[in-house]
């Protein structure tokens, strides 16, 4: 990887659901470079496709056509199980639902992607305290999800997401069902426990409330890039 390298990099993607009469064209001939080191905000109305090129960039739907390379990997002509390695060890997704398991404790939810790649119990729950204590929740590492506000779960689905060190986080919606208080709270989490200078983060969302996040925003529209603003002043919390 050289400096300069993009962390995301596309070419001319299109991605088409449907053939003939039903064809819907989500992605229309998108070419775009993302950089390391900043909070990306992806903007734009409803159906502009915002949902399909994050799941393009995270290798959970292939494009139509054009070349799609993340983090220094071509995923065009990656086949499928080397895409799901590349995903489980890359990537860390945070949605709009925080998808926490109610049986589990805030640390057990935080350590599962570990679990899941051969972790001991201890030392999966132990590396997720140091994250949970990262997002303010060092006090909440035994409570339920039940016994924890939105915000507060949220910032669990964020502390697990990032678990495992992806080198890129991918956050659908993620502010969509808070309050403007705890959305900023999250926002300003997302930003100074992901942002690195070596990770890359791409945040889709309708929340203008929470737009002065973003290093970079890419406003789509109907399937296509319409602009994209680069601000120096981003707020940190
Ligand atoms: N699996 C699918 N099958 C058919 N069409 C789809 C599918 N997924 C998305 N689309 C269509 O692709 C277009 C882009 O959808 P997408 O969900 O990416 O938009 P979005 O900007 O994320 O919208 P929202 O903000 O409402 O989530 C829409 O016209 C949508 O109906």
């Amino acid at each position: 990887m050289t400096a300069t390298e993009a962390a995301i990099s596309l070419r001319g993607v299109t991605k088409e659901f449907g053939t003939g009469d039903t064809k819907t064209v989500a992605l229309a001939d998108i070419t775009l470079d993302l950089p390391y080191g900043e909070l990306v905000l992806l903007v734009g109305p409803s159906g502009c496709g915002k949902t399909t090129l994050i799941s393009v960039v995270a290798g959970l739907l292939d494009a139509t056509r054009g070349e799609v390379d993340v983090l220094g990997q071509n995923l065009t002509r990656m086949g499928n199980g080397r895409k799901v390695r590349f995903r489980g060890d890359n990537i860390g997704f945070v949605f709009q639902q925080y998808n926490l398991l109610p049986a589990l404790t805030a640390a057990e939810n935080a350590c599962v992607p570990l679990l899941i790649s051969g972790w001991s119990r201890t030392k999966a729950v132990a590396r997720a305290a140091e994250l949970l204590t990262a997002v303010g929740l060092g006090a909440r590492l035994n409570s339920y999800p039940n016994q924890l506000s939105g915000g507060q779960q949220q910032r669990v689905a964020i502390a697990r997401a990032l678990v495992h060190h992806p080198r890129l986080l991918v956050c659908d919606e993620p502010t969509a069902a808070l309050d403007a208080s705890s959305g900023r709270t999250v926002m300003g989490l997302i930003r100074e426990v992901a942002v690195q200078p070596d990770r890359a983060v791409v945040v889709v969302t309708h929340d203008s409330r929470v737009y002065d996040f973003g290093d970079r925003i890419v406003s789509m529209g109907d399937g296509r890039v319409e602009k994209v603003e680069t601000r120096s002043h981003a707020v940190s919390a």
